[in-house]
């Protein structure tokens, strides 16, 4: 018997029906995804054409940067992206959670002060102590406007909506050439001009951060603690405004300061092990270490240390700028490009070139910067070995 049944009077309670006609959720939602990464997609696909057939990058980008009607679809389809689909993923979300963690590990739980005495180490190594006395000396002084700071300065340059925005522990200041919403400040990270370091206490320069204008078209030097690219360099048609991006970021970081970069890539993890390693002695040449690296399903992950006031890039004897490369780079009649899931475009003849070629690069002495680097405190996120990257 139906347990839903009144004995007593025959009828059949009013309970609703349960309604068990499928309800095809899924469809709309990902038509709607897929339709909002296509806009995405078809800006960056455009922008990589028109480089392509007129190769004047700063003609093209004006024009971009002029065509107000496409790049607030974009900003529009970000938004839309983070907010309706991304957030449950470790695309969405779980890309900023591994920022704020990894800045968490490195400025307050220790991370900076391993990483200074170990810095400390090899320099006594070098100069030809032994390890017995080296073990001995004391670790850097870390410096005060980090280790005493009320909050980490954060620039999220391609910042589009502030992901960061909601946690208290950062001072965000976040820039993009279409903020998508009003706490962005409108600038094109490229033409940001750079000024002298301020030389005021701590409490000064977040004041100064806290009252900027719209839009920025300058800041002083070593002003932040981090600088986040998240999904930002792929945006580029080409190698030279990833580099530009890179320097600039080494120029605005103060010394020791963190810079995240979070690029997509849907190969399994050692398709693209060879560019990962260029992108690594690309950056570390302007006077970055590499912290930290993992690799998700969609993305690399990587948190390069500013390691020295200087940059040593011979751009003379190396072509370092051009080792930030992608793969779309390589590709002319490309159909297939994403934002969200790209895919490999080179063929196994221009990947063995590539090998090749890298083959002339020096070895970067294996650091142990690397050896640690695989742990994440992000929970629920597979991490995976980068046996290349470790060993070079
Ligand atoms: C793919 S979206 C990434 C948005 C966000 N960071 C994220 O992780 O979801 C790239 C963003 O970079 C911005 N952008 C591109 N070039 C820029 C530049 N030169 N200066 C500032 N922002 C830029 C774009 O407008 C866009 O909002």
């Amino acid at each position: 018997m139906d347990p839903r049944d009144n004995v007593e009077t025959g009828e059949t309670e009013d309970h609703p029906e349960p309604f068990y006609v499928p309800i095809p959720e899924e469809a709309p939602h990902k038509k709607e995804q897929e339709k909002l990464s296509g806009v995405v997609k078809s800006v960056h696909r455009k922008l990589r054409r028109k480089y392509r057939e007129v190769g004047d990058f700063d003609k093209i980008w004006r024009e971009h940067c002029e065509d107000e009607q496409t790049l607030s679809e974009y900003a529009l389809a970000m938004k839309n992206l983070a907010d309706n689909h991304w957030t449950k993923t470790c695309e969405g979300e779980g890309r900023i959670e591994w920022c704020r963690s990894v800045c968490q590990e490195y400025f307050l739980d220790g991370g900076m002060k391993r990483m200074l005495e170990k810095d400390e180490k090899s320099a006594t190594l070098a100069m030809g102590l032994t390890a017995a006395s080296v073990s001995a000396q004391p670790y850097s002084t870390i410096p005060s406007s980090i280790s005493q700071r009320g909050k980490m300065r954060l620039l999220d340059v391609g910042s589009c909506f502030n992901p960061f925005l909601k946690f208290d522990e950062f001072l965000t200041v976040g820039i993009d050439i279409v903020p998508a919403v009003e706490s962005v400040y409108k600038c094109d990270f490229l033409n940001l001009q750079l000024q002298q370091p301020l030389q005021l206490a701590d409490d000064a320069v977040q004041a100064f951060l806290r009252q900027l204008h719209n839009p920025i078209d300058a800041l002083p030097a070593q002003l932040f603690h981090v600088v986040v690219f998240s999904l930002l360099l792929s945006y580029f048609p080409s190698p030279y405004q990833r580099w530009i991006c890179c320097k600039k970021a080494h120029e605005l970081l103060e010394l020791h300061g963190l810079l995240l970069i979070i690029t997509p890539d849907s190969s399994h993890q050692n398709r693209h092990a060879l560019m990962m390693r260029s992108w690594r002695v690309a950056v570390e040449s302007l006077g970055f270490k590499r912290y930290k690296y993992i690799k998700y399903s969609h993305m690399h992950l990587i948190a390069f240390r500013k390691a020295s006031l200087a940059t040593t890039s011979d751009l003379v004897s190396r072509n370092y700028p051009e080792m930030l490369y992608i793969p779309q780079d390589f590709h002319a009649n490309e159909e297939e490009d994403c934002a969200d899931v790209p895919v490999q475009v080179r063929s196994e003849f221009e990947d063995d070139q590539l090998a090749w070629g890298f083959t002339e690069l020096p070895d970067t002495p294996y650091d142990s910067d690397s050896g640690e680097s695989q742990g994440s405190s992000v929970p629920g996120f597979h991490e995976l070995e980068d046996p290349i990257l470790l060993q070079s």
